[in-house]
């Protein structure tokens, strides 16, 4: 995978070609202080004072008593929020326009892995501090601020200049079960996968023939030879009419998640020697293969996963195992203190 491939995997470059056939979505440049923000890592700070620019009109002192200011360890220092108001009325002015709730992503990628600290675990968006706090607290989104280039198989040549940008999408409830992700190599779709392998859906079994047969048809009409390279991976969606839709587009190559196939298969050239006609198409056919949720680690701190993992498991049981037990000690304290009535 070349530089240019991530280059041209950017929303922006792949969004006004099949503006016709995705979600709507308006784009807007990141001034370079909003950057600066969102990589300042010592302070997790956010600031309510963004509603002043909604629709309903609130008066700015009652707001600053609504900062919340949030503080990782004890040792950081809290500081202000910094304010970007003319960014902050742009923000909410494209997500009024948008019906008021956005899904918000950078260049490449979307905060998936911080939706645990969305207040209803959503990456739906009503205002830009909902947006920041996401952000913020995203592992993927500080790879695409700080690393896009990342497994790149030209590292000697320089780094293209990117212009950050942010993405709001009109937030759509997609089931997870209608969703695909679609390999391309040399402007052939080779193969396909379910995208949330985790579950096993009766439907895809029943349909997976019509399921497949309108992937390659939308494919054909109206991606294929339209994108620069010849190598992409896309994701689609087939909604209830069965009518499909483009959601994202990404580099072909490890950076992407391949799913249930494996990138060796994809790239030694065996997938296509199996291919009689139409691409390859997996799914997870029976509840016996569902498999844990990749997203899974992102919910709980890393320490902790490490620490149920590896070896020091077995002090983290016995620490459990204490705790229950003295749980148990102070309800029977309690239950002789107060007997039932
Ligand atoms: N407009 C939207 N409204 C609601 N949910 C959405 C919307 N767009 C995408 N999603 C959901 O979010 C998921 C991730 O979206 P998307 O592919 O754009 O993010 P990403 O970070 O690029 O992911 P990946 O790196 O796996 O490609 C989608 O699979 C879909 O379930």
């Amino acid at each position: 995978m070349k530089k240019e491939q991530v280059v041209n995997c950017q929303f922006s470059v792949w969004y006004p070609i099949f503006k016709k056939h995705t979600i709507k979505s308006l784009i807007l440049p990141l001034p370079q202080n909003v950057i600066d923000y969102l990589l300042d890592d010592g302070t997790l700070v956010v600031s309510g004072s963004d509603h002043n620019t909604q629709q309903t009109n609130t008066n700015s002192d009652s707001d600053a008593e609504e900062d919340i200011q949030w503080s990782d360890d004890e040792t950081t220092t809290t500081v202000t929020a910094p304010e970007f108001p003319e960014f902050t009325s742009k923000v909410q002015e494209a997500i009024n326009a948008l019906g008021g709730g956005v899904f918000p992503k950078l260049n490449w990628s979307a905060p998936r892995d911080a939706n645990w600290i969305a207040l209803n675990s959503s990456l739906q968006c009503c205002s830009l501090s909902e947006i920041f706090l996401l952000f913020k607290s995203s592992d993927f989104i500080t790879h695409d601020l700080t690393q896009p280039f990342l497994k790149c198989s030209d590292q000697d040549s320089p780094d293209p200049v990117i212009n950050y940008e942010l993405v709001l999408r009109k937030w759509s409830e997609l089931i997870p079960g209608g969703e695909f992700r679609c390999f391309v190599k040399e402007n052939k779709l080779i193969a396909i996968s379910q995208r949330d392998y985790t579950q096993y859906y009766q439907h895809i079994l029943k349909q997976e023939e019509q399921i497949c047969h309108a992937i390659h048809e939308f494919f054909s009409q109206h991606i294929q030879y339209n994108f620069p390279d010849e190598d992409f991976v896309f994701d689609v969606y087939r909604d209830s009419q069965g009518r499909v839709w483009l959601i994202d587009l990404n580099a072909f190559g490890e950076v992407t998640d391949s799913l249930l196939f494996s990138w060796e298969e994809l790239t030694s050239g065996g997938i296509i020697s199996q291919q009689q006609e139409g691409p390859a198409f997996r799914y997870t056919n029976s509840e016996v293969t569902v498999q844990p949720s990749p997203c899974l680690s992102y919910r709980i701190p890393r320490d902790f996963v490490d620490l149920s993992t590896g070896e020091d498991a077995y002090k983290l049981i016995d620490f459990l195992k204490l705790t229950k037990s003295q749980q148990e000690e102070s309800e029977d304290e309690e239950e002789e203190e107060n007997p039932p009535q």
